[in-house]
């Protein structure tokens, strides 16, 4: 269980013979995916307004491995039919980008007035994209709220966000949705919940005090379940005006993207195989039942009591069935332990669950480690993970919208071997076999975006750490280069 080194021996046997396109079923989709903070840069360019992460990044650098931001990010503001281009010499079917809600509204409400520069960049890069047979996957939050709406109202701790979602939305869809078919109103609320209000490590950072994580302010035991609360309200409401008022006409579809990991017990016992499904309810279930089932799964209702916000029989109605199709998140696998609850510990959503986390069992890892800490390699988590929601949530139409693995920054090695991504190539190799045997066994799964096209700003990472398929070299104007994972991608995507 070495960590999956980077630049390490090159494998045999990743054969795209073996391999390829053709073991998936006509029309699958093969895409790569990306988000509007962590690739456009131009951050205070053509009116573009501050988001959180804007405030974040420069307000509280230490909280950013490497005190960086995504001023410039990747550039790819300026730099996107380069960007489209690789995409076509890939051979890729799709592109998922994220819409940065204040480049389009820079005061996040639409009184505020729409940025026309904002509208004009992706009207260009959605245009760029069909010019070159690739469709655009639109995900319209990916956690960069609006500073200007946090700051009013709290952003989502208030039900005020809904309405302000709603109006931005719509000015996607208005101004879009002639040509964008796939629609995803959030990326991940678990993360954007837990990361941002639970332990603080996201924008906009809070937390109970007591956790000693450095936090802004907060509570750990309500905040996050608030904040999901609202999304999944946003959520729907995005998705109601969409079908009332634009999807007969544009004929487009909708849905919500969801991160999680695969739960492993830590042991075979009873009380350790049931720490699994509550962590799976804690991590996917939280937002996958209100939208399948209409109201929280029994074990949080249960569990947290009165801090978790409930349903009104008329929002019930509207969360439930609020998707098209469920993007899917997955990369990496825990053990699940049963840890009993002490009374004398305040409520935080990182216990509420009674089930301790780990990524190693008796000393042994999970998997090979990658670069980020919670990243292991565990690639049958991918099936596991896909029967389980197609077992528990009525077989949903779904999408796997983002799966990758990330390196070290190490710019001092010669260029050659930061190319050298062969653990990628074994991560993407396994992970594709995996969710094909997924297919077989009949999962709707009708397309598979790789994180990431470009190595980009890692969130609380930085630029420590590299998921691209592609490089990008921080030191000589972000020029881009293939890894050997994007050359291996090439030949598996190979139409003919
Ligand atoms: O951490 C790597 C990537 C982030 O860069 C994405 O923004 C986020 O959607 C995500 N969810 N899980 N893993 N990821």
């Amino acid at each position: 269980h070495c960590k999956a080194e980077h630049g390490a021996f090159k494998p045999a046997g990743y054969d795209t013979v073996s391999l390829n396109r053709s073991s998936f079923p006509a029309g699958f989709l093969f895409g790569t995916a990306s988000a509007a903070y962590q690739y456009e840069g131009a951050a205070n360019e053509d009116g573009r307004g501050p988001s959180i992460w804007d405030y974040f990044t420069h307000k509280y650098p230490g909280k950013i491995a490497d005190g960086s931001n995504g001023d410039v990010a990747v550039d790819s503001y300026h730099r996107y039919k380069e960007d489209v281009g690789i995409m076509k010499e890939m051979g890729l079917d799709a592109y998922r980008f994220s819409i940065s809600w204040s480049r389009v509204l820079p005061k996040g409400k639409l009184e505020g007035g729409i940025n026309k520069e904002g509208v004009k960049y992706y009207n260009n890069l959605i245009n760029e994209l069909l010019a070159h047979g690739i469709q655009p996957f639109v995900t319209l939050f990916h956690w960069d709220l609006p500073q200007a709406l946090e700051e009013e109202y709290g952003g989502f701790l208030s039900s005020h966000v809904v309405d302000d979602f709603r109006d931005y939305v719509e000015v996607c869809f208005k101004e879009f949705g002639d040509r964008v078919k796939h629609w995803i109103t959030l990326n991940e609320p678990w993360s954007y919940a837990s990361g941002g209000y639970a332990n603080g490590q996201l924008a906009p950072g809070r937390c109970s005090d007591w956790q000693m994580l450095n936090c802004t302010g907060g509570n750990s035991g309500t905040e996050p379940y608030i904040v999901g609360h609202n999304e999944l309200l946003a959520h729907a409401a995005a998705v109601k005006l969409y079908r009332d008022k634009y999807q007969a006409s544009q004929k487009g579809a909708i849905g919500i993207t969801l991160v999680s990991h695969w739960m492993v017990p830590y042991s075979d016992a009873k009380h350790n195989q049931n720490a699994a499904l509550r962590a799976l309810d804690w991590m996917l279930g939280w937002f996958l039942n209100p939208i399948t089932y209409g109201n929280y799964p029994h074990s949080m209702r249960s569990l947290i009591g009165k801090r978790l916000p409930k349903f009104t029989r008329e929002q019930s109605l509207m969360v439930k069935g609020s998707f098209d199709f469920l993007g899917l998140n997955y990369y990496t696998a825990n053990y699940a332990k049963y840890m009993p609850h002490s009374n004398d510990l305040s409520s935080s959503y990182l216990t509420d669950a009674r089930a301790n986390l780990s990524t190693e069992r008796n000393g042994i890892p999970i998997g090979p480690g990658a670069a980020s800490s919670w990243l292991y390699v565990y690639p049958s988590g991918i099936q596991s993970l896909l029967m389980y929601v197609k077992t528990k949530y009525q077989n949903p139409l779904i999408y796997i919208t983002e799966n990758g693995i990330d390196e070290f920054n190490n710019s001092t090695l010669p260029l050659e071997q930061q190319l050298a991504d062969y653990m990628r190539i074994d991560y993407y190799y396994h992970h594709l076999s995996y969710l094909r045997k997924a297919i077989k066994d009949g999962v709707n799964v009708k397309g598979y975006f790789a994180w990431s096209l470009l190595d980009n700003f890692e969130w609380s990472s930085g630029y420590t750490v590299r998921f691209g398929i592609n490089y990008v070299d921080y030191k000589n104007g972000l020029k881009r280069y293939p890894k050997q994972s994007a050359i291996w991608f090439k030949s598996f995507l190979d139409k003919f």
